[in-house]
């Protein structure tokens, strides 16, 4: 085996990677001035899509995506990067890493924003499912990142189903707890109904997972400002929460969750948030999580996003 630094030397780069750069404009940014979380969301899975495509040769879909940590937020006029290739192919799925940095072209400061793994499907084809080429790992780093996609999927897979068990299953009793300036859940309920027009859609001519997870980001963020005096992100704090979304006519569905975290803001991060300044590395500030999303329909014409806090 050769050793990392000299599989680099011969000029090796992974087959599988891709890296997707984009200057972060007006136009990609949140009420904040930061780029908007379903924004990165989007270039992530197309830069992920066309890892998995690559590598398969055919055309593949978002199955899943693992939990995000964002990091840290990211201002108008950063660059990010966005680098993905297939960690592992297993029978008709596989693991795509992604890496996103944000880069300031005028200080030539570069930082990281988070890392994800998304698994991705070949499509069936008339004479039924894909048989994936195995990746071959040549670095260390991509033997490890072989042995890990293989615990991870095993993961990702019993976690799915213990979800789906819990909420098939569930005896809790409702809990009611008296807060003061408490907001009844039932307020906090945001739904939004997408017209699936060209722009929604990809390559395949079908909504992706990116914008999918885009709408829900921006129903969740609506729907966490139902709460007042708090400043909100999606964390990993507190319990799951559950979102549905479905066709129509609720003909086909798929669940996710989401954690959502309330942040009391001091009045001085308040004033920095109001006036658009990019976070800077280091900051304590985080932006989001998105957690565990499970895509399990086809594509819809219309979708409703629904969220509630509960
Ligand atoms: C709603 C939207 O428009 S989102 C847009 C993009 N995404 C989509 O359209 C995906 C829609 N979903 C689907 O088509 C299906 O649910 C699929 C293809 C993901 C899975 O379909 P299934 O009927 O479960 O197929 P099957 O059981 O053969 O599984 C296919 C592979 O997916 C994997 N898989 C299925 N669900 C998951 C999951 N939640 N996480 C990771 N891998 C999964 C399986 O392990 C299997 O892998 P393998 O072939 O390597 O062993």
């Amino acid at each position: 085996q050769a050793s990392e630094s000299s599989v680099i030397n011969e000029g090796y780069r992974n087959p599988t990677e891709l890296k997707m750069s984009q200057i972060v404009l007006p136009c990609h940014a949140n009420h904040r001035g930061e780029l908007s979380v379903g924004q990165l969301l989007k270039w992530m899975d197309s830069t992920a899509c066309l890892s998995a495509e690559r590598h398969a040769g055919c055309s593949c879909i978002t199955a899943s995506v693992d939990d995000i940590h964002f990091e840290l937020t990211i201002g108008v006029g950063k660059v990010v990067n966005i680098i993905a290739k297939v960690n592992r192919a297993f029978s008709s799925s596989m693991e795509v890493g992604i890496l996103v940095n944000c880069e300031d072209l005028y200080t030539d400061r570069q930082w990281k924003v988070c890392q994800a793994f998304a698994t991705f499907v070949a499509r069936r084809t008339e004479a039924g499912k894909v048989q994936l080429k195995q990746v071959i790992p040549r670095t260390q780093l991509e033997q490890m990142e072989y042995s890990l996609a293989a615990e991870r999927r095993r993961m990702r897979l019993l976690h799915a189903e213990i979800i789906t068990d819990l909420l098939s299953s569930s005896t809790a009793q409702p809990e009611c707890q008296e807060y003061q300036d408490a907001v009844p859940a039932e307020q906090t309920r945001v739904e939004s109904v997408e017209l699936v027009l060209p722009p929604h859609t990809n390559h395949q001519v079908s909504t992706f997972g990116g914008q999918i997870m885009a709408w829900m980001e921006n129903v969740a963020t609506i729907s966490a400002r139902c709460v007042q005096t708090a400043w909100t992100i999606l964390s990993p704090a507190t319990p799951w929460r559950t979102l549905r979304c479905s066709r129509s006519r609720w003909v086909s569905s798929f669940s996710t969750s989401f954690q959502l975290r309330m942040l009391r803001t001091p009045p001085h991060r308040a004033a920095q948030k109001a006036d658009g300044q990019m976070t800077s590395p280091g900051s304590s500030h985080r932006g989001a999580q998105f957690s565990s999303l499970r895509m399990a329909s086809q594509m819809s014409e219309l979708l409703n996003v629904c969220l509630r806090v509960s």
